[in-house]
């Protein structure tokens, strides 16, 4: 499977240019970053270049690799135009980059299934991840009383992040609307409340030491249970990430979240 990674001089990037170069079902054939000079070539790839393809030109890199895959791990306003691209040569994609809507989803499930092609988005690929939006999502039918705690590196964009709004999506189509917090609350520092989801709370920490971490909190009668996921480095992503590139050859369509993969 012939990949091309955008985004490859990002921290999320490097990390999947090695973990595409290390695996044998795997050809690393370009690498896309919006400035590249060399210096930053022999900082992505760790040696020389080896015939892989550096470029700021998507399209062109697309097309002259021949490339099966796109994996993206840009930026929120860069993912789109990317995806969009992508699917219009055909190029499978599978998306990191977190900030879409729901509609845009769809709409690129329409277009994949249209082009005859499949396509991820995963807002996490860490499998502890997954199975913590599950376990959470189990846990608010019996305890619908929730708040998320999110966790990321001062240097992330987004806010709350994509991992929270799919665990948020999960546990509304599960948990019985309640009313959470006390009608009358008033915040005296506008936002101490956090976000609202469907009448959940989520709040977004980033400080400069985490990577990427959550808490799903819940509350009842006299009791509550914390489910914690950590990923402490960004290694924790790359099984998910090279198990798309290979699954995404498989199906047509759009999946939005890893679990779908998943037995
Ligand atoms: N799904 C998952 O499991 C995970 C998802 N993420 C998400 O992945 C995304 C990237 O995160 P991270 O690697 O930390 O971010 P970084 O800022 O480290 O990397 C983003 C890279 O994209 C480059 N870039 C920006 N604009 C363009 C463009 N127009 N064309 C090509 N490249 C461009 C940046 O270049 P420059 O710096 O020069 O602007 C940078 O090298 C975020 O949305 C994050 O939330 C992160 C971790 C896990
Ligand atoms: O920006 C990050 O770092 C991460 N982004 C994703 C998100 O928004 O959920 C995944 C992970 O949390 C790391």
């Amino acid at each position: 499977m012939r990949v091309v990674v955008v985004g490859a001089k990002g921290r999320m990037g490097r990390e999947t240019v090695r973990a595409v170069l290390n695996d044998p079902e795997l050809e690393l054939v370009g690498c896309v970053d919006r400035t590249l000079n060399d210096v930053a070539v022999s900082a992505v790839l760790g040696h020389e270049s080896n015939g892989v393809k550096f470029s700021n030109d998507l399209v062109k890199t697309l097309i002259d690799t021949n490339a099966d895959v796109m994996v993206d791990f840009t930026t929120p306003a860069t993912m789109k135009a990317n995806i969009d691209k992508a699917i219009e040569l055909g190029v499978r994609p599978v998306v990191g980059t977190t900030g879409m809507t729901p509609e845009e989803i769809a709409n690129w499930d329409q277009a994949c299934k249209d082009r005859g092609i499949g396509g991820l988005i995963a807002p996490n690929f860490a499998i502890g991840a997954i199975l913590m939006m599950r376990f959470a999502q189990q846990a608010s039918r019996y305890l619908p009383h929730v708040e998320i705690i999110e966790m990321h590196h001062d240097q992330k964009l987004d806010a709350p992040s994509g991992t929270a709004i799919k665990t948020l999506e999960l546990i509304a189509q599960e948990r019985q609307a309640v009313q959470q917090g006390h009608p009358n609350e008033h915040e005296t520092i506008p936002g101490s409340r956090g976000g609202e989801f469907d009448g959940m709370r989520v709040h977004s920490v980033r400080l400069p030491g985490y990577v990427a971490h959550q808490q799903v909190i819940f509350g009842g009668l006299g009791q509550t249970l914390t489910i914690r996921h950590d990923s402490i480095n960004r290694e924790s992503f790359m099984p998910g990430v090279v198990m798309s590139c290979k699954q995404v050859m498989k199906y047509e369509g759009l999946v939005y979240g890893l679990e779908n993969l998943l037995d």
